[in-house]
């Protein structure tokens, strides 16, 4: 293990909010300066994961668990190669990590990586906060002297917004690679990857799919080069608003007919490739804890969540599309945000949440199920 200072050893910090509410603690991992949406994640575990879920890159995470860190930091959790979000807020990070897999302190691999956060902070306070006055922008500053609050206040307020961000191009590969099929391969999937999880693929690879990821900017020649039985849409950050290339390909993969599956930012593109809008959340839903409904089966579902977006669809109508009909598959019990889409005349559907459920349960598994058993009938039917 390498050391890092810690705890009181920490030089002063404080988290800054647009709206001028300042929150003081501690350093944690690097010190220095960050900017990003202030947004609260309600996992009680999964940090490892969250952290390094490309979907919340120029996000400052806060973590609604009191206890942070306990479990250390891992070399198999990584959901990419590196931490995606600018910060991280935490109210009492563990002193001493305990796991057998451990190989290093969360503290110690925020300072690895220069991530700068917070500890000593009210997290309950922070996000009743963020909860009644919706996610913003801010800054965490560290250091032995620091600026003033209004100073500080007025460089967070100098930021962009999440509105009209566009990221996933930032955050996807650039070059395209294959995850092998686990035992006998099945089918070929063309995966886009707009900020996928290392995860999702994994899930797709143990049902026997070999998966191309490709690069956000991929074009129809190059999805189709690689002959696939089905084309994926993955998670990612920014506003779906902004995302008019995947927008376009995916309308190209609709008008061919070629089985689909979307996963959250994957389902706002479908949702704006059927003319559907989408809008901001005030706090959004992120953490593992979200109670979703199936509206195909009745059925409900605990599920991961990392959204501050969602499409507007009605909830209560099939909706005439450019590609057929479509309607709202899935629905959070919580606040009936549209969390699922399906289009009832061609093999193409999209969930808002993270059935790879890296962190989290696995009870939406079955829609990597559901996405292999379009592609089984797609092939029965060329083969007729
Ligand atoms: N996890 C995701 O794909 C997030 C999608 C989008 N960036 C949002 O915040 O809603």
């Amino acid at each position: 293990m390498t050391t890092s200072t810690r705890g009181a050893a920490k030089a002063p910090a404080v988290l800054v909010l647009e709206d001028g509410r300042v929150f003081r603690g501690r350093a944690y991992g690097a010190v220095g300066e960050t900017f990003g949406e202030a947004v609260f994640s309600t996992g009680m575990t999964g940090y490892q994961e969250t952290l390094t879920d490309p979907s919340y890159a120029h996000q400052i995470v806060v973590a609604t668990a009191p206890q942070i860190g306990n479990t250390g930091w891992n070399d198999e959790d990584d959901e990419s190669a590196r931490i995606w979000v600018s910060g991280y807020v935490v109210r009492d990070p563990a002193r001493i990590p305990s796991n057998w897999r451990a190989k290093r302190s969360l503290d110690d691999e925020l300072v690895a990586q220069g991530i700068v956060g917070i500890s000593g902070i009210d997290t309950r306070a922070l996000t009743r906060h963020l909860r009644e006055r919706g996610s913003m922008r801010s800054g965490i500053f560290s250091g032995e002297t620091l600026p003033t609050d209004a100073e500080l206040v007025e460089r967070v307020q100098a930021q962009p917004g999440m509105k009209g961000l566009s990221l996933y191009e930032e955050v996807a590969t650039k070059e395209a690679y294959v995850v092998p099929a686990i035992g006998e391969k099945k089918f070929t999937v063309a995966a886009i990857d707009l900020g996928i999880k290392g995860m999702t693929p994994h899930r797709m690879a143990e049902r026997g799919i070999e998966v191309h990821v490709l690069p956000a900017t991929a074009t129809e020649e190059e999805v189709y080069a690689v002959e696939p039985d089905g084309v994926f849409f993955s998670n990612g950050p920014g506003d779906p608003a902004t995302a008019e290339g995947p927008v376009a390909l995916m309308s190209a993969v609709l008008a061919r007919r070629t089985p689909l599956f979307g996963i959250c930012f994957g389902n706002q593109i479908l949702g704006r490739a059927l003319g559907f809008g989408t809008y901001k959340l005030k706090y959004g839903h992120r953490g593992i804890n979200q109670p979703v409904q199936d509206r195909t089966t009745g059925k409900v579902e605990v599920t991961a969540h990392n959204h501050g977006f969602a499409v507007d669809a009605p909830l209560d109508k099939i909706s005439e599309t450019p590609f057929g009909r479509a309607e709202v598959s899935h629905v959070c019990l919580n606040d009936q945000v549209v969390e699922g889409l399906q289009l009832l005349d061609q093999p193409a559907f999209s969930v808002q949440y993270h059935p790879e459920a890296a962190a989290g349960p696995h009870d939406a598994a079955y829609l990597f199920d559901r996405f292999l058993s379009l592609m089984n009938t797609a092939q029965e039917g060329q083969r007729a």
